[in-house]
Formats: structure tokens, C-alpha cells, sequence
């Protein structure tokens, strides 16, 4: 099997670019090095995923861009800018949506709160919040209240949330990983919609090999912690997705079992100049 030699952006094209980020989590008496070095860059308009074993370090890499935590060294520059605190054209959506909801609230006032705070004008939250609704399926349930909703329907809401604050770049860490299959298939397909839709640039965090084969541009594998970046591999399957065809076509088996080969050497603690 054939696969591309690494894919990209250079740093000058790139709207993301993280430069030899480490991580150490500072503890008593010792440090945990979570994350050791990350180079990778993404493109305006681009889908990457992100895989790696369980606590590779995924989490820390995407708190540390989203401007969350203080790396120990290296740098996040979002759209030429070096990140030190949540950037404004970002948006971030969460595993725990039952945690990222605001229960006394209604969904419609869930999504508009972060509009309210950068100050959009009335009619044009209104309008914002409608279109966000729509999109994810949700035109019915402005009044519901969260705990009302089933989880998939509030990680809708979360994902409304994003796409009306109108990011430049979405961060997604794990977002389906607590609903069901058929919800999570269901939710896989609405993110592929809305990245065509509104051409927005999508970092999308996930353990899951076939769901990161599914999404994706490119797909950068991780290491073990302390994490490098084992290999970016392009995923060159037809941008028309759906989840019958492409996950049953020869390339797609392809591609998931040379990333299913690269994180299972990840666990074998295997590093890029092994
Ligand atoms: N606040 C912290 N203090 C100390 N060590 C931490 C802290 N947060 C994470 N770690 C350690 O850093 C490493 C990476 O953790 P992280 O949660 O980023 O990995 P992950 O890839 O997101 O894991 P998972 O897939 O299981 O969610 C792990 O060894 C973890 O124990």
C-alpha cells in the first residue's frame, strides 16, 4: 500500500502552527513530561485529526493551543499571533457536554451566551443563534432546557454553541466519545456538513482509528506520552463521504490498518526514529 509522503501546510500558509511544544506537569517532587515535542502546522479550511493512545497526551496538546494551560516550551501561533490565553476566533467543544451546559438555561440561551459576550448586536445573535440551530438539527428545541434533551442532542446544542460564535477554528477533543454508535455515526456526519458548509478550520481530537480515518484530511498520529508526532498520514479518500460506502471501500481499510499498525507501535512505546 501506498501512502503520501506527509502532508500540510508550511508554516508561512499555516493558520495553525505549533512549534516544538512541550508539556511538563509540575508535581511534588517530580514532573510529569506529558507532552515532549509537537511540531505539526494546519491549514486554513483544513479537517485534521488527531489520534494517539490513551494518555498520549491528546487532551494537554489541545488545552495548551486553546490558550488553557501554560506550555513548559515551544509555541502556538494561531493566525500569526502566539497564543497565551484563549484566542478569540476559537472555539472548543468539549467530550463532557453534559458538563459544558449551562442546566438553568435554555438551549437557545446557551448558545447565544458566548455571542452576548463578544458584544454581538440583538437581531444579528438572533439571527446567529436560528442559523446554528438549524444546522445542527435542533430548529425545534430553542425553548428545551438541557437536561431535557437526550446527550446527543446536547452535544448538538454545544456544537451550535461553536459554529454561532462564527470561529475561525474549531477544537473538537473527543466530542462523541460518550454517545451511542448510531449517534456518534450520525454526529460524525454532521461535523463533515458544517466544515463544508461554512469553511471552517476543524482540529479534531479522537482515540477512535476509523472515526479519525472517516473525518479527516490528514491524520497526525501520536506517540506515547512523553508524545512526538509518529507520522501525518493523508487520507485520500473521496471528499463525498457517507458512512456505508467510504467505510466499506478497500481504501479506507487501508488507511485505518496503517494507522491501527502506527498507534499499536505507539503503545509498544515505538518513537519516529525507531
Ligand atoms: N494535571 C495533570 N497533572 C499531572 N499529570 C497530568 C495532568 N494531566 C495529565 N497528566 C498526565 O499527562 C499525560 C497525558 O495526559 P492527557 O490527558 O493529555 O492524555 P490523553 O491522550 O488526552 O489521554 P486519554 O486519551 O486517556 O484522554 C498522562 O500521563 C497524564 O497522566
Amino acid at each position: 500500500m501506498t501512502i503520501e509522503s506527509p502532508g500540510g501546510p508550511s508554516a508561512a500558509t499555516a493558520l495553525l502552527d505549533v512549534q516544538r511544544l512541550r508539556k511538563v506537569y509540575e508535581g511534588k517532587g517530580r514532573g510529569v513530561e506529558a507532552v515532549r515535542d509537537l511540531t505539526f502546522t494546519v491549514g486554513a479550511g483544513e479537517l485534521v485529526c488527531i489520534v494517539g493512545p490513551s494518555g498520549a497526551g491528546k487532551t494537554t496538546l489541545l488545552r495548551c493551543v486553546a490558550g488553557l494551560l501554560n506550555s513548559t516550551s515551544g509555541k502556538v501561533v494561531l493566525e500569526g499571533r502566539t497564543v497565551t490565553g484563549p484566542p478569540p476566533g476559537m472555539a472548543v467543544v468539549f467530550q463532557e457536554y453534559g458538563r459544558s451546559l449551562f442546566p438553568w438555561m435554555t438551549v437557545r440561551q446557551n448558545v447565544e451566551r458566548p455571542l452576548k459576550e463578544k458584544r454581538v448586536p440583538k437581531a444579528e445573535r438572533q439571527r446567529l443563534v436560528a442559523e446554528a440551530l438549524d444546522a445542527v438539527g435542533l430548529a425545534g428545541s430553542h425553548d428545551a432546557h438541557p437536561w431535557q434533551l437526550s446527550g446527543g442532542m446536547q452535544q448538538r446544542v454545544a456544537i451550535a454553541r461553536a459554529v454561532a460564535y462564527e470561529p475561525h477554528i474549531l477544537l473538537m477533543d473527543e466530542p462523541f466519545a460518550a454517545v451511542d454508535a448510531q449517534t456518534r455515526a450520525d454526529l460524525e456526519d454532521l461535523v463533515r456538513a458544517l466544515w463544508k458548509r461554512l469553511g471552517v478550520t476543524v482540529l479534531f481530537v479522537t482515540h477512535d482509528i476509523d472515526e479519525s480515518v472517516y473525518l479527516g484530511q490528514r491524520v497526525i498520529v501520536l506517540s506515547n506520552s512523553p508524545t512526538v508526532v509518529l507520522e501525518e498520514v493523508p487520507i485520500d479518500l473521496p471528499d463525498e463521504r457517507d458512512q456505508l460506502t467510504t467505510r466499506s471501500a478497500a481504501r479506507f481499510t487501508e488507511l485505518r490498518g496503517h494507522v491501527y499498525r502506527l498507534v499499536q507501535r505507539a503503545k509498544d512505546g515505538h518513537r519516529p526514529q525507531d
